[in-house]
Order: C-alpha cells, then structure tokens, then sequence
C-alpha cells in the first residue's frame, strides 16, 4: 500500500531503510544483503521463521549492532545522527527488560526526564495505554500483557514518527491484541511509520499493510499483504459430489492431482473452479459444492518459508 497523501505530507513523515544489510557472525551471516523500506502512513509487518534475523535487523536499526555491510537508516540518517531520538522513533523490543521494583509511573519518568519531557506526557502516555490505575504499582507486579502496554508507553513518550514493536502481542488477551491493533492503525493513520514483528500469523493478517518476509537473513518478498497473498495462493478448488468415485476418475484422467480432505471432500490442485465444473458436467457428474481455495497468510508463509527455516519444528 502506497502512503497517503496526507500522510506524507504529515510532520512524522520520516520512513526506514535498509539498503545491503548485512551481519555476519564468524561464518553465519545473521543478515545478508537485506534491503527493504517501510513508509509512513502504513503498518509493515516484519515476517520471518524463528532464526531468520529478524532481532538482529532491528537491533541494527537501533544502533545496538553494528552492520558488517550496509546500512539501516531513519529519514536518511543512522540513528546515532539523530537530533533528537525519542522523538524521532520509539521502540518496544523486549517488555520484560524493566525493573521490576520501579513503579510503571516511575519508570516513565526516569525515560521522560533522559528525553527532556514533563510529566503531563508520562500521564498522556499512561493514559494512552490505559494504564493510570496501575501507574503506582510496582511494575514486577504486571502480568506479560501489562509489561507490553508499559513498553508501549515508553515507545510513545516523545510522540515519534516512527514506532518500532517487536512482537507487541505476546502476552495479550483478546482485547489487548485488539487495542494494539487499533492503536497501530490510528498512529499509521496519523501518517507515522509503523513497523512490527509478530509470529501471529492471523494478527498480521488483520492488521499489517505492508510485508517484509524474510528468511535465513535474506528478503524473500516485499509488497502489500494483498499482493502477497494474490501472488503464492496456490490455485485449487475444494469440490463435493455424491458422486466421489466418478469425479475422482475423470479428474485423474485429466492428468489433474487431488487429494481427500478430511470431510470427505475433494481438494483439486492446479486448477480453477470452472476447469473442474466442465469435467464434471462433461460426466453427468452433479456437484453439491465448488469453492476456490483461499490460503491463509499463515498456510502462504509456512509454505514459502519451509526450506528456509533454521529453527523449525519436526512435522507432527
Ligand atoms: N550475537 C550473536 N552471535 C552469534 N550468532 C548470533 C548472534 N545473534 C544472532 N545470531 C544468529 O543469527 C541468526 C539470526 O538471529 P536473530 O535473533 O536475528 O533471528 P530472529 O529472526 O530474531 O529469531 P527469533 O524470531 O527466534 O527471535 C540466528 O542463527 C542466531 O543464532
């Protein structure tokens, strides 16, 4: 999705990118030539097997790791040019990494105080995550999903145009993973950038615009949610008839592949609804059921990513 109009033309237009990124450990490449961009107005959603240097890319882009090759930058520059970094970007990279006998209120304190903010944006910001009632607690005390909305806040605090979430929804009940997601679309919406990882395949679905997949280091693809999708669907239709036997004949007489679907329907690869209506009708064949096979993004990304998995787990 290309940003708005209005969204470029917005105070937080400032965009990431990485241009022939590259980390090597001793003989690993971490990363490898990794080039890609995510632009303000929009909500990318950073894709990748466990392994594939994911963590590695957005501590470069934090100025945590220093690239081998390449460069990340933010608006053009590294992050450590920056004029004034929190309120160019903020980060949640891991919730979990707050002391934990520090009250929430304090902790943003001591972050507003470093960036040279007052107060009033440490309650805004408590506000904004819906955390006022628990600002006096001890943050030791806050389950997973309260330390997210924490990291959240800290992210906010300079009001930045670019936000970076590492897996903001681990953690979260329903309506955390829909708050976030509201959130991500009202900052996007604001004309910020907007880049997030999540292993939720369903969440990324709902809410990214934009994908950066990658795997072993390297970009696999880079495009709209919708263009990907369109792009790896596999074409197939899901068929059911009283008369399986016949179908399953004329199909294989017509070279097509298929297989039995646990509900005793038929999945026909390689082929469109009609191909399929034809030969069955050709048969005298009655259909009770004819439906194009629609992947999910989480079918399409474990498929793409199978040969590319460091990590990934044993077939069940
Ligand atoms: N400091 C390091 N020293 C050596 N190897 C490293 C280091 N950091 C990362 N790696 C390796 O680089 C590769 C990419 O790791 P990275 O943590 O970036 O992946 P990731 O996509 O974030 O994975 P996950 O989703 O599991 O967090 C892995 O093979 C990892 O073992």
């Amino acid at each position: 999705m290309l940003p708005t109009e209005s969204a470029t033309r917005s105070a937080y237009a400032v965009g990431i990118r990485a241009e022939g990124l590259t980390k090597q450990y001793g003989d690993k490449a971490a990363v490898s030539d990794l080039s890609f961009s995510a632009e303000p107005g929009v909500i990318t959603g950073f894709l990748g097997p466990n392994g594939s240097g994911k963590s590695t890319t957005l501590r470069m882009l934090l100025g945590l790791v220093r690239p081998t090759q390449g460069k990340i930058t933010i608006g053009g520059h590294h992050i450590a040019e920056l004029d004034d970094p929190a309120r160019t970007i903020g980060t949640l990279l891991d919730a979990r990494a707050i002391h934990p006998h520090r009250t929430a209120q304090d902790h943003l304190l001591a972050f507003a105080h470093a960036a040279g903010l007052g107060r009033e944006r440490v309650d805004e910001v408590l506000e904004i995550v819906g955390l006022t009632d628990a600002a006096t607690r001890r943050a030791g005390e806050y389950s997973l999903g309260m330390k997210q909305r924490l990291g959240i806040a800290t992210a906010l605090l300079g009001d930045p145009g670019v936000l970076v979430f590492d897996e903001p929804l681990n953690g979260l009940d329903p309506e955390g993973i829909r708050w976030i997601r509201t959130l991500m679309r009202k900052m996007a919406a604001e004309g910020r950038t907007i880049l997030f990882s999540s292993h939720l395949m369903s969440e990324m679905e709902l809410t990214a615009d934009n994908l950066i997949v990658i795997g072993q280091g390297r970009l696999i693809a880079e495009s709209t949610l919708d263009e990907f999708v369109r792009a790896h669907t596999t074409q197939g239709v899901t068929v059911r008839t009283a008369s399986r036997v016949e179908l399953v004949r004329a199909l294989n007489r017509a070279g097509i592949k298929l297989e039995e679907t646990p509900d005793s329907g038929l999945l026909v690869h390689g082929v469109d609804s009609a191909t399929v209506g034809r030969i069955a009708a050709a048969e005298g064949i009655a259909l009770e059921e004819l439906t194009k096979v629609r992947e999910s993004l989480e079918d399409i990304f474990l498929r793409l990513t199978h040969d590319v998995t460091d990590y990934g787990s044993q077939p069940a």
